[in-house]
């Protein structure tokens, strides 16, 4: 089947609607995490807020997982954990009729301060899922073998609305060629190359990290620290800001090109220096999107990258591949 679901845009995460047991939360979809968890009625009502919480007792086709627990750290330090079901979970039109839904007892503050979504719907790998005492499958893991093509888009856009499709490939979305990467997934991520990068339209190779994964879980593009050094070498004004935790500088400066290469087929994917910047932090001073990584080795492909461009992530032959749009 084909299916579409349209996230709403917040302004560092694209929601999209999911019926789980009936019921319907607004979820983040996050290729760089395998957990699909919920806000729930077993929160506390101030954790709750104006969040949407599913409640199991109120959906016909749940299903207990006695025992089994979930517990999530995020790179960014936030967190949750709690219980493990089966229900019924639809997207747009697929359907996985026995998908383990991760019940939040405790979610941290970043979470209960996003109103806009009820959850995580993670779209990695299900190596990395955290349910004990045994990992359950994705979503799209769930209905890939129910799948026109074992694959699914996203199309995430700057402000309107983008779109996560599973199972089609609507070539209608983008221009030109798709350019396709193997996907390294033995880390749990959509992993593949990248070593080369380039600034204001000069190409340079990347002596420090040699991976990236595409994270839409995560709003910024992180590389590796000296990449990001020299890009903000050529910001003028621009400064590593403890404060602001990470590179700040004025809204009024140029800001170049940034490319960073996807596989090692040699295309690099560029994003205009004038969608650089990520955050207005006050006082005329501006917020990179670009940042480093802190040394972690693995660059972070996300929003600020996957918004400029139509991504394909196959299931079936693990690749990634973005065209133009
Ligand atoms: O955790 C990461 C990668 C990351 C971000 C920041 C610093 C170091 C590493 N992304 N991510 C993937 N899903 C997420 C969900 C919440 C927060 C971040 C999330």
């Amino acid at each position: 089947g084909e299916v579409s679901a349209t996230p709403e845009p917040n302004e560092s995460e694209y929601l999209s609607p999911v019926s789980i047991g009936g019921q319907t939360l607004n979820l983040d979809f996050d290729t760089g995490s395998a957990d699909l968890w919920v806000f729930s009625t077993s929160l506390s009502s101030s954790s709750i807020g104006q969040h949407a919480a599913f409640d199991p007792s109120k959906s016909s086709t749940w299903e207990d997982y006695p025992g089994a627990s979930w517990q999530i750290m995020y790179g960014d330090g936030s967190g949750a954990s709690g219980t493990v079901g089966f229900d019924v979970v639809e997207v747009g039109g697929a359907t996985a009729s026995r998908q383990a839904v991760e019940i939040a007892t405790k979610v941290s503050s970043s979470f209960v301060s996003d109103v806009n979504n009820d959850g995580l719907l993670g779209l990695g790998f299900s190596k990395i899922n955290t349910i004990e005492p045994q990992p359950q499958k994705t979503f799209f893991e769930s209905v890939l073998p129910k799948l026109d093509q074992p694959v699914f888009t996203a199309d995430l856009e700057d402000d309107a609305a983008g779109t996560y499709e599973f199972g089609r490939v609507d070539t209608t979305k983008y221009t030109g060629m798709l350019h396709v990467t193997p996907v390294d997934s033995s880390n749990g991520f959509w992993e593949f190359a990248s070593t080369a990068y380039s600034i204001g339209g000069t190409t340079y190779q990347n002596s420090g990290a040699s991976t990236a994964i595409a994270d839409t879980g995560t709003s910024l593009l992180l590389v590796d620290d000296n990449v990001a050094q020299a890009f903000y070498a050529q910001v003028q004004g621009s400064q590593l800001s403890r404060t602001a935790g990470g590179y700040v500088y004025p809204c009024s400066a140029q800001v170049p090109d940034f490319g960073v290469q996807i596989g090692s087929s040699g295309f690099i994917a560029t994003i205009p220096g004038s969608d650089i910047t990520f955050a207005e932090v006050g006082q005329g001073t501006c917020f990179g999107g670009v940042q480093g990584n802190g040394g972690g080795g693995i660059q972070i492909f996300g929003d600020v990258l996957l918004k400029q461009y139509f991504a394909v992530f196959n299931g079936g032959n693990e690749s990634f591949g973005i065209a133009a749009k």
